[in-house]
């Protein structure tokens, strides 16, 4: 039997809730069928050529924007940026940037919205956690690998290119520093193109964190070798390597068809011309981990 007080309070919980759901069901972000059309009404806004390259299934590669609203200072992050999108274009695919600007999650960005993101010092890094903040609130937002992981998955992109993914810090066992990248991949069938995880995390523990959560982590090359972002080798293997496009898509695809709704890794170590400056650049990362400690 409840007392009197808590059933005052159940009312009072309940009255509220149909409140919320009331504003909810008018808002224009409340819940409605899904479907491109739809949702770039509401939520998202699809650049169009990015919306026809998905409904006439031609290739698209979806592009994180943490790395420019956080990553890199203006004027190089706007030319980073630029690049990677150029060498997607050249590889004939069509690029979709992700970003949250004014509260709509753009998916695929105008030079115009590109520049105006670079130069956004107010820019919030847009993790899952924080995207219904971001959008209720109008703000600008970079996304990060989690939340550019849920933007493809909804448009229908099943492929995203990034640097580095988030991962396992060091110490983790301590301070619970574990990114929302890692549950991310758990839960979403995205597949992430990239260098590995950056050598300032624990990537023996972003690994094992990876397996835990059901994630495939492949080396693009001949070796099992996963790499670490700076170099190719980070002493810890990949479950398997793939060596052509053919392979990769084979294992997309496979991943897809059994809707388990997990995400792949798939590791593209540092090509050989760059290594010798990744390695430098790792050396200086490595002392500066120890004059830290
Ligand atoms: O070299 C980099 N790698 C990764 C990131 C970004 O950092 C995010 C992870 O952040 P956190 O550790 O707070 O989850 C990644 O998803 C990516 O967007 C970055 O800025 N620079």
């Amino acid at each position: 039997m409840l007392n009197v007080f808590t059933r005052q309070k159940i009312l009072k919980q309940a009255k509220s809730l149909r409140r919320i759901a009331r504003l909810i069901s008018r808002s224009p972000l409340g819940p409605g069928p899904a479907g491109l059309n739809n949702l770039q009404d509401r939520l998202f806004q699809v650049y169009p050529e990015v919306a026809e390259a998905i409904v006439s299934k031609r290739p698209v590669v979806a592009l994180e924007s943490t790395i420019i609203t956080h990553g890199m200072p203006y004027p190089e992050n706007l030319r980073v940026a630029k690049e990677v999108e150029k060498i997607v274009k050249n590889n004939g695919a069509i690029p979709a940037t992700v970003a949250i600007m004014s509260g709509k999650i753009h998916v695929g960005l105008s030079e115009e919205n590109l520049e105006r993101l670079a130069q956004d010092t107010n820019a919030v890094k847009t993790s899952r956690r924080d995207l219904p903040y971001v959008i209720s609130k109008g703000l600008s937002g970079g996304t990060t690998v989690s939340s550019t992981m849920i933007a493809a998955n909804v448009t229908g992109i099943p492929v995203f290119v990034t640097g580095g993914i988030g991962g396992v810090h060091r110490r983790a066992e301590s301070t619970f520093d574990i990114s929302a990248d890692l549950t991310e991949l758990g839960k979403t069938p995205v597949a992430v193109i990239c260098a590995g995880a950056k050598s300032i995390l624990d990537i023996e523990l972003t690994l094992e964190y990876l397996e835990t959560q059901g994630v495939l982590v492949a080396t693009y090359g001949d070796s099992l070798d996963f790499p670490a972002f700076f170099t190719s080798k980070s002493g810890f293997k990949s479950v398997c390597n793939i060596q052509s496009p053919e392979e990769a898509a084979n294992l997309i695809d496979a991943n897809l068809s059994l809707k388990s709704n997990s995400g792949i890794v798939l590791a593209v170590p540092i090509s050989e011309d760059e290594a010798a400056s990744g390695e430098i650049i790792e050396k200086a990362i490595q002392k500066a981990l120890k004059e830290a400690r």
